[in-house]
């Protein structure tokens, strides 16, 4: 099948936003990983659509159980890749996209997943700061936490040969046409193999 897309990139660069675009524009050639997590969902999040929203027990007891291809703590919640979310997506012989930190990252690179790994950057810091701020989903203590791990994140991402590509999400239009650009071989192959 197509190979997978990894998005990495600080909280708030824009990977949803994104993914989103590219899910909606691109309906039944990308198929999103859906993770599950410990953190309380956003107002319009759903359940199984955006993330599988469980407690601390149950995904532990998941990994336990060896359900889990990769999973971390970011900001004091849990966040993890389950086997089953990438195989639904496969199975569909979609390009499955997992929008993941960079702990994912580097524990994806241990596996036989392959994937094509693309870092979303915001502009500058400052700008990431104004644009977590006004999404309004974040209380004082998560946005700070966010952007910790925004500035150590940028800083690793420029490590040679980390990511295949990185985009910086400045005007929205570009970084998504970009975006398209970097993808046009899997999504012409998705294309194909669909038609087919
Ligand atoms: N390692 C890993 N990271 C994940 C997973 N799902 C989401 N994340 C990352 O967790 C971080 C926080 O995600 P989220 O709570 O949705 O907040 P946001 O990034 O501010 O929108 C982001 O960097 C995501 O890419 C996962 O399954 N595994
Ligand atoms: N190019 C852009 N210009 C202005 N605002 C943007 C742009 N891209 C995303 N945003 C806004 O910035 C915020 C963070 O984007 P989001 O997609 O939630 O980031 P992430 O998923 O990486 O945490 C959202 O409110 C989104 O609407």
């Amino acid at each position: 099948g197509p190979r997978p897309v990894v998005l990495s990139g600080p909280s708030g660069a824009g990977k949803s936003t994104l993914l989103k675009k590219l899910l909606k524009d691109y309906e039944g050639v990308f198929g999103f990983s859906v993770s599950h997590t410990t953190r309380s969902p956003r107002p319009g999040e759903a359940n199984g659509k955006d993330y599988h929203f469980v407690t601390r027990e149950e995904m532990q007891q998941g990994i336990a159980n060896g359900e889990f291809i990769e999973n971390a703590v970011f900001s004091g919640n849990m966040y993890g890749t389950s086997k089953m979310a990438v195989q639904a997506v496969q199975a569909r012989n979609q390009v499955c996209i997992l929008d993941i930190d960079m702990q994912g990252v580097r524990n994806i690179k241990k596996t036989d997943l392959n994937p094509i790994y693309i870092s979303i950057h915001p502009p500058s810091v400052e700008i990431l700061v104004k644009r977590l701020r006004d999404r309004n989903t974040e209380s004082e203590e998560s946005l700070q936490k966010r952007l910790q791990a925004a500035i150590d994140d940028m800083e690793i991402s420029k490590e040679p040969g980390l990511f295949d590509e990185i985009i910086i999400n400045d005007d929205l239009e570009e970084a998504y046409s970009r975006l398209t650009d970097v993808l046009k071989e899997e999504i012409a192959a998705a294309q194909t193999s669909k038609d087919s």
